[in-house]
């Protein structure tokens, strides 16, 4: 199975999502830049977390507009896994692939620590090596993480499960109903604020985000891999 992570100028979180995927689960991954616009050779398409384009207007605003873009959008319409974390996350919601929007965090501080969650659908093909509602230790670093959507939307997103994480004890953000991760109407497209790449090893503090990467491998290859 092959990974792309795409790279925009002020990504910083490439490097730990491309050691998560080389070392930590072992499978094929690649940086891509920004302008590319073929992604046809991947199987997931895994946007990192960062400051692109210094965050200016909004977090994620301008990335949205760039080639790339365009293929991952492709990727997506596909049903190949695609994952956004943190800025990823925006990137996503900025460029509709996911509903919603951020704000400034409630205390408009930027925190950086690990957080507490909730799973709180196990049936996705990024969360199924979890139990359903197992809590999960994983680090959350963003300014903008206060999650937002309309009472319509919100309604849709429980019924049809999309609401992945929830923040589990205190909600660090302020984000709705304590929303840290949701997924699109058909599954495929996950963003949330917390840091599962830099969660794949204990010596890192806790190793629970590397069940996230697995839960992608296990997808691809029930899907992918024929067995006689
Ligand atoms: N770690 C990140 O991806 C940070 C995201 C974004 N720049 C924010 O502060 O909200």
């Amino acid at each position: 199975m092959k990974f792309a992570v795409i790279v925009f100028p002020g990504s910083n979180c490439d490097v730990d999502m491309y050691h998560a995927i080389a070392d930590e689960l072992g499978e094929e991954v690649e940086y891509v830049w920004h302008d590319e616009d073929d992604l046809d050779r991947f199987d997931a398409i895994l946007l990192p977390g960062g400051f692109s384009y210094g965050d200016y207007l909004r977090s994620g605003a301008i990335a949205r507009f760039s080639k790339v873009m365009a293929a991952v959008k492709k990727a997506a319409e596909a049903g190949k896994p695609v994952l956004g974390v943190c800025n990823g996350f925006q990137i996503l919601l900025e460029a509709g692939l996911l509903p919603g929007a951020m704000r400034r965090n409630q205390g408009l501080k930027f925190i950086c620590r690990p957080v507490q969650l909730a799973v709180e659908n196990n049936e996705t093909m990024f969360t199924s090596a979890y139990e359903k509602g197992e809590v999960i230790t994983i680090p959350i670093a963003h300014g903008e993480g206060n999650y937002y959507c309309d009472e319509q939307t919100l309604e849709r997103l429980v019924e049809n499960k999309q609401i992945v994480f929830r923040y589990h004890g205190e909600n660090p953000n302020g984000s709705l109903m304590d929303i840290a991760g949701i997924v699109n109407e058909r599954g495929n497209v996950l963003g949330m604020m917390p840091h599962p790449e830099r969660a794949v090893d204990a010596l890192l503090g806790s190793a629970d985000g590397l069940k996230l990467f697995r839960s992608i491998v296990n997808y691809w290859r029930e899907t992918h891999v024929v067995t006689a």
